[in-house]
């Protein structure tokens, strides 16, 4: 009954031997999962919650994730830039309510809000507006399964002696997580994909419409193959014709793995910015070279915004939503000199690894500059563990990505984040309890971007193009004493074209 023990290493030679070198040896992660020794959980109970790649073992986890690789690839991602953006407009008009009432902003309730629009539009094809809407089902039910209290007895159950919690739901079909949210998003994508299969007219290029073609159309395609990350991952899986339920369990791991990473990340990004005023001058100038004066932000825009992708990771080195990812060692090996048994777990600690000054000196200083191209390259990439590691890494690290360069870009943009209290400062205390939360909810203050130095000087370069008269210069030389020097370069382009337009 009593589990093997739980090996956590930070040596990173040793977890590349467990990631990637012996992998072999190390496919199963230990998740919370219920089974008796020599049965694998996700091949031997119906529950929604057994069948989602996350949880599944050895050859029926390679066999499922091949299959489902195609719809995770960069060129598929694409596709779903243009649904982001509709969810972006929503938050767009949320963030200026809060402008206009002066009032702080829960960064938790917005960045949740846009996530699940998100997850809910792209994995359920459904427009929930959940931003708005916090009486849909569909809220209820996914707030359901994240509302999971660790003191519920079944729960308790469950955390002191898994086998018995697993013998249980097996023979009395007992599910502990979820009955009326499993029937809820069976009978919703059911109807769905039924009607999809009908009139595939009526298809959008979602998720779940990606993940249906993978089903019938599971070869990569020649962008697929090129693509790095791909190639080296090939698990040498079978292309399985999914089952509809497992189906519909793979959309529903895009809410459970996706919307809490992914609402953190963003609500932890938004308030180190406001901490950080010079950091977000820099995303803010970044952001108007790449958009220009486009609404809309295209996959091609997010490609180039590497000063945002920088400040997202450095974000998740310092606040990585998993504070530990294991993997279940299958067969005996020696690593080092270690003898690692069967059943023994490794644990890599990322907060561990990710605070140690040999691979981030000064670590508890938010420095996106750690992730430029040249000094990553002086990094073992073991040092950054975010989203996990070798074949078993995240297979949602670029819709993760995209979703929030997309909503930083599109945020910063329109809006100036500020400290809602002067006394906030670094570093952010998380909460005890063991979790990536902050100890209290984070607030932050917004302003438009126009209200920025920077807008002003903008709005005083336009008159200047219609009129060279003397106050204006007079106007654009105080603007300029308030403009944030990250900015000022940018700024001098900028005037220079418009002289230049003129002249012309
Ligand atoms: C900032 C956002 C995210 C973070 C930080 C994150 C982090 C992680 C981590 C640490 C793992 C474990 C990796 C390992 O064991 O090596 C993981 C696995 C996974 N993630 Fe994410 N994730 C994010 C977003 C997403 C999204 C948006 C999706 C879905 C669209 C997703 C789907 C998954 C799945 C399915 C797995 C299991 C992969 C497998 O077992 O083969 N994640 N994620």
């Amino acid at each position: 009954m009593f589990e093997k023990p739980d090996l956590v290493v930070a040596d990173l030679d040793i977890l590349r031997h467990v990631f990637v070198k012996n992998f072999s040896h190390f496919v199963n992660r230990r998740f919370a999962a219920a089974r008796l020794p020599g049965q694998n959980r996700g091949n031997s109970s119906n529950a929604l919650l057994a069948k989602v790649l996350t949880v599944l073992e050895d050859q029926h986890w390679k066999d499922v994730r091949s299959t489902i690789t195609p719809a995770f690839t960069t060129g598929k991602m694409k596709n779903l830039a243009f649904l982001f953006n509709d969810c972006l407009k929503i938050m767009g008009e949320i963030v200026s309510a809060h402008v206009d009432n002066e009032k702080p902003m829960d960064l938790k309730s917005v960045c949740g809000g846009f996530s699940m629009d998100v997850i809910a539009k792209s994995a359920f094809a459904i427009d929930v507006d959940a931003q708005h809407d916090e009486l849909s089902p569909f809220i209820k039910f996914a707030k359901e399964i994240f509302g999971i209290k660790m003191t519920d007895p079944k729960a308790m159950l469950f955390l002191l002696f898994p086998q018995i919690f697993g013998l249980l739901e097996r023979t009395l079909n007992f599910n502990l997580l979820f009955t009326e949210a499993d029937e809820f998003f069976t009978t919703m994508l059911t109807s769905v994909i039924k009607e999809r299969k009908e009139r595939p007219k009526m298809s959008k290029p979602d998720f779940l419409q990606l993940l249906l073609n993978t089903v019938v159309d599971s070869k990569l395609n020649k962008n697929d193959l090129e693509d790095k990350e791909i190639a080296n991952n090939n698990l040498g899986g079978k292309h399985l014709q999914l089952s509809l339920r497992e189906t519909i369990a793979q959309c529903l791991i895009v809410l459970l793995a996706g919307f809490e990473t992914s609402s953190l990340t963003l609500h932890f990004t938004l308030y180190l910015l406001s901490l950080h005023p010079e950091i977000q001058d820099k995303c803010f100038d970044e952001i108007c070279d790449v958009l220009g004066d486009t609404t809309e932000i295209s996959y091609e825009h997010v490609q180039k915004l590497h000063y945002i992708e920088q400040v997202i990771n450095e974000t998740l080195r310092m606040y990585s939503p998993s504070q530990r990812v294991n993997r279940e060692c299958s067969k005996d090996i020696t690593i080092k000199g270690i003898k690692i048994e069967r059943g023994v777990t490794v644990s890599a600690p990322i907060y561990v690894i990710h605070y140690d000054e040999k691979n981030y000196p000064d670590p508890y200083k938010f420095d996106p500059d750690r992730f430029t191209p040249e000094e990553k390259a002086k990094r073992d990439p073991l040092a950054f563990l975010p989203f996990g590691y070798g074949p078993r890494n995240c297979i949602g690290m670029r819709f993760a990505q995209i979703e929030l360069k997309m909503a930083v870009a599109f945020l910063i943009k329109r809006f100036r984040f500020l400290p809602s209290d002067p006394s906030q400062g670094m570093p952010i205390r998380l909460s005890p309890q063991g979790s990536t939360k902050p100890e209290k909810p984070l607030f932050n203050m917004c302003r438009p971007a126009i209200n920025h130095p920077l807008g002003v000087v903008l709005i005083v370069f336009t008159g200047l193009k219609s009129s060279h008269g003397e106050t204006t210069v007079t106007i654009v030389a105080l603007g300029w004493h308030f403009v944030p020097e990250a900015s000022q370069n940018n700024l001098r382009l900028r005037f220079l074209e418009i002289i230049r337009g003129d002249i012309s």
